[in-house]
């Protein structure tokens, strides 16, 4: 792991430090707005990253070339590559955070948790934050696809580092957020109002009533299993999965939702992306594929010798929880239908989230009953 080489880092540095201390955060109350076109947008962005660091002050403009990374659905992200007075060419990555992102994303909970995982050698370094978003370094690598994610020789990987993810430690409060950030959800979404009327006649068609008493009855059962709490991604899409082939190291990335939650959230949340950005829950992981990823998360140097009894616990954590993720990213998705000016059509992925959750939820809630009674009688 480790996004950033060494030298890049240095090259770098920061315009309020030493040339050699290189860990001091830079930080602008410039803000770019991400609307603006394209030429000024990038002529804004070069002089954000003038401001930011002092090696590039007084660069030419023609130094700095701009490229569009990603539209990514909440946020825009570009890379800077700049060419240096030495002729190095160094390339960052600026993320402008989309309009209206706070209502789903804590973005201090998210910067503190950026500091510490990308220490711990996860993601990109984060090289300086201003106004409205922040500078990280270029990640070389390819963006996984869902079917990479289920290869056998991947999964392993992505659960041994899932391993280590969670055992980094994030100073300030362990209380697990899941149920905290659902209810907020639930309060928002459940109180919109849509001008367009097909999205009002969609929207009042969700009962919240049942909603809410889905999360309290999910908050419950949940609450039985004594779930390890641990620092958790939250988001392990295949988004955000990067892999540099030639040097197979592998890369988290994207910690906007990340925070202390249930191990096996994160890890069935993870496999409800096996299903892929169209939501093909048939692709769901079979039981084999996930006692294969259990087997590397749980006994990251030895496998092969996993007991069955502790396969078992985890496979129940992991399949109570993924319905907890069904019922976040659908209430996620009704606040971003109303606030997001991304063209996406959200309602519909509420239902598609919404509908998965009330097809598993019979067959998820009734192993872990049955789990429980024979645990209690044995
Ligand atoms: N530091 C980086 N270096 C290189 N590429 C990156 C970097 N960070 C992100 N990317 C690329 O940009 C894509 C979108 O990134 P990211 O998921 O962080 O953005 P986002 O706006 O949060 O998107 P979404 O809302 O869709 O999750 C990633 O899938 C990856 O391909």
């Amino acid at each position: 792991m480790g996004a950033i080489e060494e030298e890049e880092q240095q090259v770098i540095g920061d315009k309020d430090s030493s040339e050699s201390d290189s860990h001091v955060l830079s930080s602008s109350s410039i803000s770019v707005d991400i609307s603006l076109p394209f030429p000024l947008l990038s002529s804004r962005l070069i002089n954000l990253c003038k401001d930011l660091f002092k090696k590039w002050s007084n660069l030419e403009d023609s130094c700095f070339s701009i490229q569009t990374v990603s539209g990514g659905i909440t946020n825009l992200l570009l890379k800077v590559t700049v060419k240096e007075e030495n002729g190095n060419e160094v390339s960052v990555t600026v993320r402008l955070y989309g309009p209206n992102t706070d209502y789903v994303i804590n973005r201090e909970r998210e910067l503190q948790a950026i500091k510490y995982l990308s220490a711990a050698g996860f993601g990109a370094k984060l090289l300086a934050v201003f106004a409205n978003g922040m500078v990280q370094s270029f990640i070389n690598a390819r963006t996984l696809t869902p079917q990479d994610m289920r290869k056998p020789k991947l999964a392993a990987e992505i659960a041994k580092q899932l391993r280590k993810f969670h055992e980094v430690e994030i100073p300030g409060s362990k209380e697990p957020q899941l149920w905290n950030d659902l209810f907020k959800f639930y309060e928002n979404a459940s109180i919109l109002q849509f001008d367009d009327a097909e999205k009002q006649g969609k929207y009042e068609a969700i009962s919240f009533k049942e909603v809410y008493n889905e999360i309290v009855e999910i908050k419950e059962l949940t609450g039985l299993l004594d779930a390890p709490v641990v620092f958790s991604h939250n988001d392990l899409l295949s988004g955000n999965l990067m892999l540099n082939d030639a040097e197979e190291k592998l890369y988290f990335i994207d910690f906007e939702y990340g925070s202390y939650s249930y191990r096996g959230y994160d890890i069935g949340n993870h496999f409800n992306e096996y299903a892929g950005y169209d939501c093909d829950y048939n692709l769901n992981p079979s039981t084999h594929e996930q006692y294969h990823f259990f087997r590397h998360y749980l006994r990251p140097d030895k496998p092969t010798e996993v007991s069955d009894k502790d396969l078992e616990a985890l496979y129940i954590e992991t399949n109570t929880f993924v319905l907890a993720s069904h019922l976040f990213w659908a209430l996620w998705a009704l606040i971003q239908a109303k606030m997001s000016p991304i063209d996406f059509d959200y309602l519909g992925y509420f239902f598609l989230r919404y509908d998965e959750y009330k097809r598993r939820k019979d067959e998820c809630c009734s192993l872990v009953r049955s789990y429980l009674s024979s645990r209690s009688s044995g």
